[in-house]
């Protein structure tokens, strides 16, 4: 139907019009204001030199936030808003008209808002209510009321082109059944622009309720591939710190797989009005706080040698991945690092002048007893201060003792002589060289306890790393049993080889992040109020533990999907027993995602059938949103070249059909670099995707399937789903699931001849050709 059809048409096309007029007015009186306080701030910066003058500081604030809402009303003018509830609290006479956009805009004059924030308190019964009667938390309490009208808008460049009036709950399942299109699947079945956008006129209830769940406890989120998880965590990031504005200094951390992921995700922040978000991968988390250039094998690299090296080497590389990621390395350190804090002290006394100031049981247990949620290096400074003043109070008495020791010196002389003007020199003498000790006690004092502190041999993380693969008893007796001896002496020399020439795996950098923080401490403003981490499920127990030291309050979203962990080898396994592992002393909320918001009806029914086959996974199968496409076909080619010349003319016929992301998925990268090269002459807009690219940039690419992974595209072609390529373990039955399920619309998989057996088992999912 028409957007003119609508009963209301007029009336909301009158407020968009007055909503955009008010925009405009607006921002015209605070681009002027903006202007005055430019000027305003020059003048002052011409008479004051201090950074720190009230004035200065004042209107500096007054000017931000003048430029940061003149952002928000630029941002918000070509679509104000996207959401309308109508809403009466209980026992009250009026009822409000609430509009809710991607920005909240307040008419000062008036002092009424114009446009709700889509994360404040009142829009959450925007997403969550489908029934009259509603209620939502606001910071005094729950208010319940009425809800008579919620409406949703497509309004493009300032023009209103739909409207959209929710139903209820049983209206939209007989919508679903009939396959009657709704705001939600116009909104999917448009083709991707590239990057990940927001969507926050089209939250589900469910992705709602995470978002904005308690900030206080860890949440994790399980999801099916395409179920929203990335752009969820996003959205809660955004939430979070809007609600949480007030706390000026907080700062916040998204973790990412790898660069190329960050580039994908790295519009929907900025575009939700969210700056500052420091953005970044562990590996370049770990390698900024441990501040040293050091080489680090690519986990691609070690992937694909997962996928083609000799099994002794692969059972190496797995044992000790484990071994490094788990939790009971990280206990074997914590042991290492006490013995450590035991013998750091040199075990002599502190003393001078032949007198002991300090005695080394006294020192040492003040160390051991004294800020000891502090790091090592932070301690030996407290020590270091402690030493200063407890000194400088002592001195008195060590004068006293000083004085004493020479007056018995002197008496003695006195008792033995005979004739007293014949000592009367060796008197003069010891009261000369008393008072020298004095004197130089009190001048020396300082370079003694220098000289104290200097003995302590600064720890060393890489060191202290190393160190433990060099015959370390404790780490033999917790592993030695566990993998074989001969397996862990192999794990210990492979380790040890790698770290001598000052390389290193992904695996090593939680360990060494964790002791460089248990020995040298983090800043304040290292630690973050809410940390997101994608792909959760490629971490392992080790690294976990360690965002803990940089959380201030354990506040964290993971997100993931366990079908997807193809590093399963160092990975996570299962959310519940790692969670209860890491976070031991901690309550945790939890979220299953089932549904797929990413691929058509038939592209799920296929992704399923793969992942079911994948033994010792109890997958969680994907429940689609009701939208059909193609079915996913499987081109049988006599030979590589006919295989290539079908996905040319696969290709050209997406682009035909304006399909503007289409991706060639290969199963390693050798096999990416060589379809690449045999592609690349046909198309204009075509890329390679390898592991040092950071830029996404859409169009026609050729990826690995591991690097797929978090990514969508229109169109999926997969290279070769032969069953030499696509054998049947858990590895390459996850690696093709990946692969299926970045499409939205289209899947085409290319085999010579035979087709992977995990495709024999799930043959009426596919057309053949
Ligand atoms: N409520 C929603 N409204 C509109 N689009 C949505 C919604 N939820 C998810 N999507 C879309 O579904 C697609 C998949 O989202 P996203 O990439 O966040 O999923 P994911 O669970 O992280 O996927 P994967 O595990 O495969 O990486 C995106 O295009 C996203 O915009």
């Amino acid at each position: 139907m028409p957007v003119t059809n609508h009963p209301d048409y007029q009336l909301e096309k009158d407020h968009l019009e007055e909503t955009i007029e008010w925009i405009e007015g607006e921002k015209e009186f605070l681009e002027e204001y903006e202007g005055i306080l430019k000027e305003r701030l020059k003048e002052i910066r011409k008479s004051v030199r201090s950074l720190t003058d009230e004035r200065l500081i004042a209107n500096q604030q007054l000017y931000n936030i003048a430029t940061k809402d003149i952002g928000s009303l630029n941002r918000s003018k070509d679509n104000p808003y996207f959401g309308r509830v109508d809403f009466q609290e209980n026992r009250r006479e009026e009822r409000e008209t609430i509009y809710i956009g991607k920005y909240g805009l307040h008419d000062r004059d008036r002092e009424v808002p114009v446009v709700v924030d889509w994360r404040a308190p009142i829009a959450d019964i925007y997403y969550s209510s489908h029934s009259q009667e509603v209620s939502y938390k606001s910071p005094s309490g729950e208010i319940k009321g009425n809800m008579f009208l919620k409406r949703r808008y497509e309004i493009d460049e300032g023009e209103l082109k739909e409207i959209f009036d929710d139903k209820t709950s049983e209206d939209r399942i007989e919508d679903s059944l009939k396959g009657r299109s709704g705001f939600l699947t116009e909104a999917l079945n448009k083709t991707t622009q590239g990057r990940l956008k927001e969507i926050v006129a089209t939250i589900q209830d469910q992705q709602n309720k995470i978002i904005r769940s308690e900030m206080i406890r860890p949440l994790v989120v399980q999801g099916v591939a395409g179920s929203g998880k990335t752009t969820i965590a996003l959205h809660r990031m955004a939430y979070l710190i809007y609600n949480n504005r007030r706390n000026t200094d907080a700062n916040y951390m998204v973790i990412a797989p790898n660069k190329l992921f960050l580039n994908y995700i790295s519009d929907i922040l900025p575009d939700l009005g969210v700056e500052n978000v420091f953005q970044t991968t562990f590996e370049d988390w770990a390698l900024g706080l441990l501040h040293k250039k050091i080489g680090i094998t690519q986990s691609s690299d070690k992937l694909n040698l997962l996928m083609n090296g000799n099994t002794e080497e692969v059972e190496t590389i797995t044992l000790a991945s484990r071994m490094k990621g788990s939790l009971l390395f990280k206990k074997v350190i914590d042991n290492r690092l006490k013995q450590l804090e035991r013998s750091l002290l040199p075990s002599v006394n502190l003393s001078m002048e032949g007198i002991d100031l300090l005695t080394y049981e006294k020192i040492q247990e003040v160390f051991l007893t004294s800020s000891v949620h502090l790091s090592l290096v932070q301690r030996i400074g407290k020590l270091h201060d402690y030493l200063k003043g407890r000194l400088k109070k002592d001195i008195k008495e060590v004068h006293e003792r000083i004085e004493a020791i020479y007056d018995q010196k002197i008496r003695t002389i006195k008792n033995q002589a005979e004739d007293i003007e014949a000592i009367r020199k060796d008197i003069i003498a010891l009261y000369d060289e008393r008072d020298r000790k004095l004197e130089k006690i009190k001048d020396n004092l300082p370079v003694v306890i220098e000289e104290y502190i200097g003995k302590i041999v600064q720890p060393d993380t890489f060191q202290f790393y190393r160190s433990l693969f060099d015959k370390d008893e404790e780490l033999e007796k917790a592993f030695a049993n566990k993998i074989g001896q001969d397996m862990y002496a192999e794990v210990c020399r492979h380790t040890l080889e790698k770290l001598i020439k000052n390389v290193y795996e992904n695996e090593d950098l939680g360990p060494l992040a964790y002791i460089h923080i248990k020995l040298f401490g983090i800043e304040d403003r290292n630690r973050y109020a809410h940390i997101v981490v994608d792909e959760a499920q490629d971490l392992d127990e080790f690294k976990m533990s360690v965002l803990r030291e940089i959380s201030m309050n354990d506040s964290f979203t993971f997100v993931g999907d366990l079908s997807q962990g193809i590093y399963s080898y160092r990975g996570i396994n299962n959310w519940e027993k790692t969670m209860e592992k890491v976070f031991k002393d901690k309550e945790y909320n939890y979220h299953l995602l089932t549904t797929s918001y990413r691929s058509t009806i038939e592209i799920v029914a296929l992704a399923n059938e793969v992942i079911k086959q994948c033994k010792g996974l109890e997958a969680v199968l994907a429940e689609p949103i009701f939208r059909h496409g193609e079915k996913p076909i499987l081109h049988q080619c006599k030979d590589e070249a006919a295989v290539l010349q079908q996905m040319v003319y696969q290709i050209k016929a997406l682009q035909q059909e304006d399909f503007g992301s289409i991706a060639v998925i290969c199963k390693d990268l050798h096999s990416t670099e060589m379809v690449y090269e045999c592609l690349k002459d046909q198309f204009e807009d075509i890329h390679l995707i390898s592991d040092h690219v950071t830029d996404f940039h859409g169009g026609v690419v050729v990826i690995p399937s591991y690097l797929s992974k978090g990514l969508e595209f229109d169109g999926v072609l997969i290279h070769r789903v032969d069953p030499s390529t696509y054998a049947d373990t858990e590895m390459d039955i996850k690696l093709l699931y990946i692969a299926i399920t970045r499409a939205l619309h289209r899947v085409y998989m290319y085999c010579i001849q035979e087709r992977a057996k995990v495709l024999e088992k799930s043959r009426e999912f596919y057309g053949v050709k």
